[in-house]
């Protein structure tokens, strides 16, 4: 398991980093002193291996970019073995220079804002470290194992928050000149936790005044969701500066006295929030949707907007592509089903031979864009089966034939069977059962369910529908004070539009399902709409916590459970999504998708077509970023036509 991994600048300034485990700062100080500022110690040149550098227990290995002044260096407990960390400096090289190398070239490097970097990293993670057999999980071993032997990345959730931090070690200090202050951390095995955030505050996105990419670089700078996963550019400090005694960690704390948010729940994340400047800007409702004739506010597809999220990413994907020494994730598909079909002349009846090479390409080409093997090798089949004997119009390509008969595939899979006006339900339920109408959401750790369940809340509230926020998330430290902080925000947001938002909450460690069924009955009790109960992440194949689910389902009797996944998660897509479609006991599933972070795959939207193949459920919304607003419905027209680009 890597522990940390950091992008800086010859000169030592911190561009980027992603913490999995605590490392003290003296360790990679230490590299920069011996190895670049002081030479003291000559990296073996050995073209086959990236350098090593041995400290008290790590092993730090790095690449250059040199033109640049860049190094990347990845740090991990030298007990274990890991076999691609050379493949990951690599790669994330690549990328990163791809994505900022000619900022890094011509910016001040203190300016450049790198903060979308994360998802890109995190990819390369998941496919190397999934790719590769673990040898050992250090963090995890620190801490005690469950009483089921489950995993103890979970485990560790499990813990009351006292036992977690002793078993926690010092937070960095990249203070080159002092010794960390030994405080408690974060909990080491969730790197990605968000610190409760005004995240969404859409300071980036008020009154439409900001194009989406405005809006973004906006956010970037003043989001704490972005400053909670450790690649904060406003995190950025000198390592050879003399700088006192600052303390820093992944969450962001910077203080003097090393004081570091990690618990929200004795921390004020309220009162911080109150600090935290100037509210909310209003969001243009414009911006992300519309108001039919009856007055309702209904989303916007992704349409006219997935032409903007291409260009961007495929100008990326160019830039990366030529920078990129090894073949990383980036490499383009564009046009690559064009290519395939150049001999094959139409006006013929088609053999199942005829279709054999073109059919392999196609496939492939599902594969590039995300889409589970699984669910390639099925789409192409039913095209197979759909085309051969068919003969096609002497002006017809074989290439229009089988994208056509692709696309219906791919129409057809996507398309909901069933009704998926959300409002509409809502209503029904309201004037026919004279009861609030539940939604739940469900997902593994850190796919943004809160985020998106705030999302839906707030869609809702522009159609002024009283909304209770159930924190069901018994688990995780924080994650009741940071649907507390969302529930703020959305007040702020909201107050204009008549609807009303309220938080039910009864802290930690009880039970979730009892937490969610008593919301529900505050809800009928108190006259509210629609109750959004936010649960628990959780690792699909955790037996343990996934049968949980059952008694959830049971006791709060969701109307609807939406699963979120993220549109990142490749292969895994499909495991996720079975397993939780089964959790909830017999004859109750899952209702629909939210697929997330839209936005930083580009037209690699393949993993919603590997959920929906896997299951036959729908996709309901689509994120597509960290704002309120960034919530979408699906155009099936639009997705194959990303799918096909
Ligand atoms: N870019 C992008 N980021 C998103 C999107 N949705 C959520 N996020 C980010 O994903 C991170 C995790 O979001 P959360 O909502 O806290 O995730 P969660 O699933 O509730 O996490 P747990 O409760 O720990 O399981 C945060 O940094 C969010 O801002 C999205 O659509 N696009």
């Amino acid at each position: 398991m890597l522990d940390t991994f950091e992008i800086l600048t010859t000169s030592g300034v911190v561009l980027w980093s992603r913490s999995y485990a605590p490392v003290g700062a003296n360790i990679i100080n230490s590299l920069i002193r011996d190895v670049f500022i002081e030479e003291r110690i000559v990296p073996v040149e050995d073209a086959a291996q990236k350098p090593t550098y041995k400290k008290e227990g790590y092993t730090l290995k790095w690449t250059m970019a040199k033109d640049l002044g860049l190094i990347f260096v990845a740090v991990y407990q030298s007990l274990v073995h890991l076999t691609w960390i050379d493949k990951l400096l690599d790669n994330v090289c690549a990328l990163f220079v791809g994505l900022y190398g000619e900022q890094v070239k011509s910016k001040h490097t203190t300016t450049l804002d790198c903060s979308r970097f994360k998802p890109y990293f995190d990819r390369q993670m998941q496919e190397l470290e999934g790719a590769t057999p673990s040898f050992g999980k250090p963090n995890v071993a620190l801490t005690p194992p469950s009483s089921s032997g489950n995993d103890s990345v979970e485990d560790t959730r499990l813990e009351p928050p006292a036992a977690q931090n002793q078993a926690q070690k010092p937070i960095f200090n990249h203070d080159t000149s002092t010794d960390a202050t030994p405080v408690p951390t974060p909990d080491a095995s969730r790197p990605s936790t968000p610190a409760p955030s005004h995240l969404l505050t859409a300071k980036a996105g008020p009154g439409g005044k900001l194009s989406r990419r405005g809006r973004k670089k906006a956010a970037a700078a003043s989001s704490p969701a972005a400053a909670s996963s450790g690649d904060e550019a406003t995190r950025r400090k000198t390592r050879s500066s003399a700088k006192k005694n600052r303390v820093w960690n992944e969450f962001g704390a910077d203080e003097e006295d090393g004081s570091v948010v990690l618990d929200y729940s004795t921390h004020d994340v309220e009162g911080d929030l109150a600090q935290s400047g100037p509210a909310l800007e209003e969001i243009n409702p414009e911006t992300w949707g519309k108001k039919t004739s009856k007055g309702q506010f209904v989303l916007k597809d992704l349409d006219d907007e997935m032409d903007e999220i291409i260009a961007e990413q495929n100008a990326k994907k160019q830039s990366s592509t030529a920078t990129a020494s090894s073949g990383g994730i980036m490499g383009s598909s564009i046009g690559a089903i064009g290519g395939l079909f150049r001999n094959v002349v139409g006006g013929k009846t088609l053999t199942k031979e005829d279709l054999a090479k073109p059919l392999k390409g196609m496939e492939d080409h599902l594969l590039k864009k995300n889409v589970a093997r699984e669910a390639a090798v099925r789409l192409c089949e039913s095209v197979e089966r759909d085309l051969v004997g068919l003969k096609t119009g002497s002006f017809t390509t074989i290439e229009s034939t089988i994208r056509t008969s692709m696309e219906t595939a791919l129409t057809k899979i996507l398309t909901p069977t069933s009704s998926l006006d959300l409002l509409r339900e809502i209503s029904t339920i309201n004037s026919a059962q004279h009861r609030p109408y539940v939604l739940s959401i469900v997902g593994v750790n850190g796919v943004g369910k809160s985020t998106n369940l705030s999302k839906i809340a707030f869609f809702l509230l522009q159609n002024h529908h009283r909304v209770l926020i159930a924190a069901a998330d018994t688990f995780r430290s924080g994650a009741v004070e940071q649907l507390r902080v969302h529930v703020r925000n959305l007040k702020e947001l909201s107050r204009r539009e008549g609807g009303e938002v309220e938080i039910f909450e009864k802290g930690y460690g009880k039970d979730a399902a009892n937490i969610a069924a008593d919301a529900v009955q505050f809800a009928q009790k108190n006259g509210f709409d629609v109750v959004l109960i936010d649960t628990a992440g959780r690792r699909h194949n955790d037996q343990r916590l996934m049968s949980s689910l059952e008694k959830f389902a049971k006791l709060a009797k969701p109307d609807k459970i939406l699963m979120v996944g993220e549109a990142l998660v490749g292969s895994d897509s499909v495991a996720q999504a079975r397993n939780f479609n089964g959790s909830f006991g017999p004859g109750r599933g899952l209702d629909g998708f939210v697929i997330s972070k839209c936005d930083t795959v580009g037209d690699m939207v393949g993993t919603l077509v590997s959920m929906v193949h896997a299951t036959g459920i729908p996709v309901v919304f689509l994120g597509v970023g960290q704002h309120y607003a960034d919530l979408r419905g699906l155009n099936v027209q639009s997705v194959c036509r990303l799918l096909m680009s």
